[in-house]
């Protein structure tokens, strides 16, 4: 039987290690090994839209590849009658741009229902908030939450066999008896790796009881706010401070949060705060998802990379994690004698 050790069980080392489960069935035995889990997790302060955000230069057809993958995975689940559990929502999406030259980007053609906002419509919004939106379009989006598929997804990876260990693993030495080792330490690979090209993206956002706001709204300004509904209660955001490692409330980002949000919704100006939150996004110039041969004390030890994926952890989870068991399935079969 192969070894697999996957590091972090957050949104993208839980379904990773689910991806591998499935590629390998009983030939494999995976051991998630996380220091922290739901709900301490990064994505346990995502809003979980469905959306490409903060991924700068990852080339565009694999950022449409995983996202798509995931889009599938998720519609796969609501059908089933699954949505409730694993935190699913689907929403309508209304996105106004701020850029010179708008245009829409490529992603946005694998969405359900896209369509062109009309410049009468972009006026009208320019007219009612006093701003310079250029274009925008709407979609219909799924929520995915990680406090709720995270632990969904965990009890699913126990039912096959898997096993969680909560541990910090300080270098690659400590699981290198493994066949293979899957990284998925988002923020973290920057110390574990070593990788400088990983620095935070710090988010923060507020969680308020709306249940009367059905539709998310997001822009594209340099410091755009958004209002993305969850199942039982509204996020409001948001920040993206690149270089911030701080996870401690901000007075002037509360006020600015909510400045920003009760602009384009004044109902949400009585809205009653469940919670503030702030959380580091793994910022990196691009995805990192690949096979890395490393010697460790005289031994080649293989490690999988799969980290850096900024705003859109959520929104790429599912394909980068299908990429991962196949990465795994080329360590395997070009480095290890077959243990079957
Ligand atoms: C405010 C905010 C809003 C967001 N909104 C969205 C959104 O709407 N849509 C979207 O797609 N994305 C969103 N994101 C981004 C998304 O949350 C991240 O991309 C995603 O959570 C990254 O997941 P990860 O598993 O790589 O990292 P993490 O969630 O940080 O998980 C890392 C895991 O690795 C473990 N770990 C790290 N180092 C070690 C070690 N040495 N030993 C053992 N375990 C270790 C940790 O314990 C943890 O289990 C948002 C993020 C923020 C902050």
């Amino acid at each position: 039987m192969y070894t697999i050790a996957v590091i972090g069980g957050g949104v993208i080392g839980l379904p990773a290690a689910l991806a591998i489960q499935k590629e390998f069935g009983s030939k494999a035995k995976v051991i998630i090994f996380a220091d922290k889990l739901s709900p301490h997790t990064t994505g346990d302060v995502a809003a979980g839209l469905w959306t490409p955000y903060i991924l700068q230069n990852t080339p565009q057809e694999k950022v449409l590849q995983w996202a798509k993958a995931t889009q599938d995975y998720i519609l796969e689940l609501w059908k089933r009658g699954e949505a409730k559990d694993a935190g699913i929502s689907l929403q309508v999406m209304v996105n106004l741009s701020d850029q010179k030259e708008f245009k829409i980007p490529e992603w946005a053609k694998i969405t359900l229902g896209y369509s062109e906002i009309p410049a009468e419509e972009v006026k009208s919004y320019n007219d009612k908030y006093a701003k310079r939106f250029t274009g925008g379009f709407t979609f219909v989006s799924f929520i995915w939450e990680a406090s709720k598929f995270l632990p969904y997804l965990q009890k699913k990876f126990v039912e096959n066999g898997g096993e969680v260990r909560v541990k910090n693993v300080q270098n690659f030495e400590e699981v290198a008896q493994f066949d293979v080792i899957v990284n998925c330490t988002g923020l973290n690979s920057r110390f574990l790796v070593p990788d400088l090209l990983v620095r935070p993206v710090r988010g923060q956002i507020a969680r308020v009881h709306a249940p009367w706001q059905f539709h998310c709204f997001m822009t594209d300004e340099e410091h755009g706010h958004y209002i993305i509904p969850n199942q039982e209660c509204v996020i409001l955001g948001g920040t993206h401070q690149e270089g911030d490692f701080s996870t401690a409330i901000s007075e002037q980002d509360k006020k600015f949060i909510f400045d920003g949000c009760v602009k384009y919704i004044p109902a949400l100006k009585h809205a009653p705060v469940l919670k503030h939150q702030a959380g580091l996004r793994p910022g990196r110039d691009q995805v990192r998802l690949e096979l890395e041969r490393r010697n460790i004390g005289g031994k080649e030890v293989k490690i999988v990379h799969n980290y850096g994926h900024g705003g859109s952890g959520v929104t790429l989870s599912i394909g980068c994690a299908e990429e991962a068991a196949q990465l795994v399935k080329e360590a395997l079969k070009f480095f290890v004698p077959s243990k079957l």
